[in-house]
Order: structure tokens, then C-alpha cells, then sequence
């Protein structure tokens, strides 16, 4: 192995409380929020298709002229508690907010810069409110923050000139004093996710990136960082120049998520996806109508293939500079949220089955028990779900969730290969089977017939 100072810190997956708790949340709500949800990706009449949180390099907007949107940031309609209700029905149990976008404005009253909520209409401090407000309902908050600063003087892209070197090491001191600030004053917050780290000048400070883990763990104990926020001695970013990964989560899946067939190693760490409910807008864009808007029932498989390969899911809304959701995001936050107040249970406290990944959808298994549940998608013409077992594992009894006193047909054709009989008909969300199984060696009637 190459020897590291600022690789990473511990190998395997953490055991302690707090990433248990982490691990069981699941499903999570992300929220972007900031000076670009005014804009909402329109500038001058002009509509920019690409990212509305990146209206200001789309649209080419200098600095000061961006900057002085803060002097129109007022949420008039903001109400932390009717996020957070709405949250909660949703069946997320914890909250991701920006503290702090790549355009540097500040949801909370920071005291190392100027550019916050506290100068702008609205002057409340947010991430208060939030923080207050999602724990309230029993929801974990974590804190997105951004390294890249647009706002910044002294964020530099590169170091290219010995003055370069100085302004980024100003520009990291104010940084790492947010965190320290962020993890200090708000002291339920349970997580924090880097963003904005690929940058050279992020990449040769691998040293930066591992006092930053270093002090937040000092300050919160038992609190959990991504690994993107590192780069180790040599600028390897995520896995370590050994191809460990570094932090407590592979934070990689951004708009995509694994392959339940070749991409099954993710089952060995702890990570979690990111999604968008249009194609690529994190903040409030104002015409959805530019890309395709994903249904709540595909954003609904994304949970559960996530779920079933170990991982976390992450749902992005992305709220108006009034404080408003649309009614796209109110629809998928009631329909997955009756999903789940049935349901729930195969996705919370649940993790990779180590079973093969078979067309009909996927399984959850819940931590430490011998319930396996199966999530019907695609039901087959033939009305059979074949289910292939590791050797040592006899499936017993098979039942809707719904009608769990009726039992449906398991037919062993062959060892560890089985038939679950279900109705063939019309399904309009998943259909969940809870499977009970035993441990032993397979005895099916195939073998009577030789002997
Ligand atoms: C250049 O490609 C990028 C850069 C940053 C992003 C940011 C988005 O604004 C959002 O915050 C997402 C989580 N992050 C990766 C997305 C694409």
C-alpha cells in the first residue's frame, strides 16, 4: 500500500450508533435553496435550459449583478413546519439543505461573511428554522455545503501563482471556520454532504479535506461526512490513492444509480444516490416543461432499487424564492408518502438481500431478521415471480403484505429455484410479498422422482 497522511481514516463500514441511524433513515429529502430560485432559470426574458442553480454561468452574469439578488431575497411564503409536515408524510427520515450553494449566499447568519439571509428582506435565520422545525417531526437534518464560492474573493479555481496559494489558504481558513461554525451552532446536525470539491485547487489540499473531517467529528461526535469532500495526499478524490474510500459514504450517484447486476460491489460500503425530479434542475427553474418530469412512481423504483442495493435515496425539491413547492413535488411527496405509510417497513431498517437480481423488481431484507420482502414491479404474463435462492436458504411461505392470511403458491422446480404464483391482473403501484424462509439444504421433489 502507499503510504497516506490524509487517506482514508478507517476501512469497512462504521457500526457506531450514528451511522446505523444513518443507514436505517434511507430515504432522504434533499432541498436546494438560495438566491437562484429568484431567477428560476430565466434571465433578460431569456429562458436557460441548463441547471437553474447554474443560471449564473449560463446566462454569463457578473458577480456584483448576481449578488445583488440578495437585496431581493425575502420568502414571504417560507414555513418551516409545512416543510417539514410535508416531509414527514412523504416517509423521509432525514433532510439534506443547502447551507451554502456554489454562489456562496448563506441561509444562516454566518459571522464570516456578509453575504447571508441576516442582509437580505428576509433577515430570519433558515437553517434554524429547518433544523427546528424537521426535527420536530422526528426527521434527521444534514447540511449540504459547497467548497467552490463563487461569491468568494479568495476562492481560486487553480493554484497557479504564489498569490493564488495565499488567497486559497484564506479562502480555505473561512471555509473550514463555517463548518466549525455550522457544526458548533446548529448541534443536532447529523451529517454534512461536500459538493464543489473537484477543482485543482480543492485536490492539492488533501490536507484541508482531512482536517475538515478531523474537526467536524471533534466537534459533533459521531457525525458523518461524504467522501466527496476529499481528496487525499496526492488529489485522489473519493477512494484514496488505495482505493479505499474516504469519509463515511460513497456520495458518486448523482442522477444515476447502480446496476443491481455489475454493480453490485457497492454492497460492500455505505452510499447513497441523488435524484432530481426533472431531468437536471436541483434549484427552482420556472418552466419545468423543458426536460421530462420523472412520475412519482418511477422516482418510487428509484427508492427501492436504491434500498435493495444498500443505499440511501436522496429526493430533490427544489422550492420557489417565495418558499413554495410546485404542485408536481406536492403530488410526489402525497402519492410516494401513501406508499410508504403502508409500505414503509421493506424500505426503513432495510439493506441489500444477497439475493440474485431477478425481472419482476427487487428485494429489501431488514436488519437482523429472516424477513425477506420482495417489491413487485413488473409483474410476468405467466403470473410467475422465480426466485433462486443461495444454497442453504428453503423458502417456506410466500403472502402479500396486504393479505398476509393468504398464501400464495411456492412451487420448488428445482434446488433453490422456486415459482411464487401470483394473480395476473392489473397492479397500479408495487405489490409487496413478504417471504419466510429457513436455513437448510434444498430437498426438492425434483430429487424424490430419481430416487
Ligand atoms: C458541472 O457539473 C455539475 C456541478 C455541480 C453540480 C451540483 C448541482 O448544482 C447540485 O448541487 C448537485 C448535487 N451538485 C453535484 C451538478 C453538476
Amino acid at each position: 500500500a502507499i503510504p497516506l497522511k490524509y487517506g482514508a481514516q478507517y476501512t469497512g463500514k462504521r457500526s457506531d450508533e450514528a451511522m446505523n441511524k444513518w443507514r436505517s433513515n434511507r430515504f432522504g429529502q434533499f432541498i436546494h435553496w438560495g438566491l437562484y430560485a429568484i431567477p428560476g432559470g430565466v434571465w433578460n426574458g431569456k429562458t436557460y435550459n441548463y441547471a437553474a442553480e447554474f443560471l449564473k454561468s449560463s446566462a454569463h452574469i457578473p458577480t456584483p449583478v448576481w449578488d445583488s439578488l440578495m437585496y431581493q431575497f425575502n420568502p414571504v411564503k417560507f414555513d418551516a413546519k409545512a416543510w417539514a409536515k410535508m416531509a414527514k408524510k412523504m416517509g423521509v427520515k432525514y433532510m439534506t439543505i443547502t447551507t451554502k450553494h456554489h454562489e456562496g449566499f448563506c441561509l444562516w447568519p454566518s459571522e464570516y461573511t456578509n453575504f447571508t439571509v441576516a442582509n437580505s428582506p428576509y433577515k430570519k435565520d433558515i437553517i434554524k428554522q429547518l433544523v427546528e422545525a424537521y426535527n420536530a417531526e422526528g426527521i434527521d437534518v444534514n447540511f449540504y455545503y459547497s467548497v467552490l464560492d463563487w461569491h468568494h474573493p479568495d476562492w481560486r479555481y487553480d493554484i497557479k501563482t504564489p498569490e493564488d496559494s495565499v488567497a486559497m489558504s484564506r479562502y480555505l481558513t473561512f471555509a473550514y471556520n463555517q463548518l466549525k461554525e455550522l457544526a458548533t451552532n446548529y448541534p443536532t446536525v447529523k451529517a454534512f454532504w461536500f459538493d464543489g470539491t473537484w477543482d485543482n485547487s480543492v485536490k492539492l489540499n488533501g490536507k484541508w479535506t482531512y482536517e475538515v473531517e478531523k474537526m467536524l467529528k471533534e466537534v459533533r461526535p459521531g457525525v458523518i461526512v461524504n467522501s466527496r469532500l476529499r481528496a487525499d495526499d496526492y488529489g485522489k478524490r473519493h477512494k484514496d490513492s488505495n482505493g479505499q474510500l474516504m469519509g463515511d459514504y460513497e456520495s458518486g450517484y448523482e442522477r444515476r444509480l447502480p446496476d443491481p447486476v455489475t454493480d453490485l460491489a457497492v454492497t460492500k460500503w455505505d452510499w447513497e444516490a441523488c435524484m432530481t425530479i426533472p431531468e437536471n434542475q436541483w434549484g427552482y427553474h420556472k418552466d419545468w416543461s423543458i426536460s421530462h418530469v420523472k412520475s412519482p412512481l418511477e422516482l418510487l423504483e428509484m427508492l427501492v432499487h436504491t434500498t435493495s442495493m444498500g443505499g440511501n435515496f436522496l429526493l430533490n425539491f427544489g422550492p420557489s424564492g417565495e418558499g413554495t413547492f410546485r404542485p408536481q413535488e406536492l403530488n410526489i411527496a402525497n402519492t410516494i408518502g401513501a406508499w410508504m405509510s403502508k409500505y414503509g417497513n421493506v424500505i426503513w431498517d432495510c439493506d441489500y438481500a444477497g439475493m440474485k437480481k431477478e425481472d419482476w423488481g427487487y428485494y429489501t431484507k431488514k436488519k437482523g431478521s429472516n424477513q425477506l420482502n420482495m417489491v413487485v414491479f413488473n409483474v410476468p404474463v405467466s403470473g410467475l415471480l422465480r426466485v433462486n435462492t443461495p444454497k442453504g436458504m428453503i423458502l417456506e411461505k410466500a403472502a402479500f403484505l396486504d393479505s398476509k392470511g393468504v398464501s400464495l403458491k411456492v412451487e420448488e422446480i428445482a434446488a433453490n429455484q422456486y415459482l411464487i404464483h401470483i394473480p395476473v391482473k392489473q397492479y397500479t403501484s408495487p405489490q409487496v410479498i413478504q417471504v419466510d424462509y429457513r436455513e437448510g439444504n434444498a430437498k426438492g421433489s425434483y430429487e424424490k422422482a430419481k430416487t
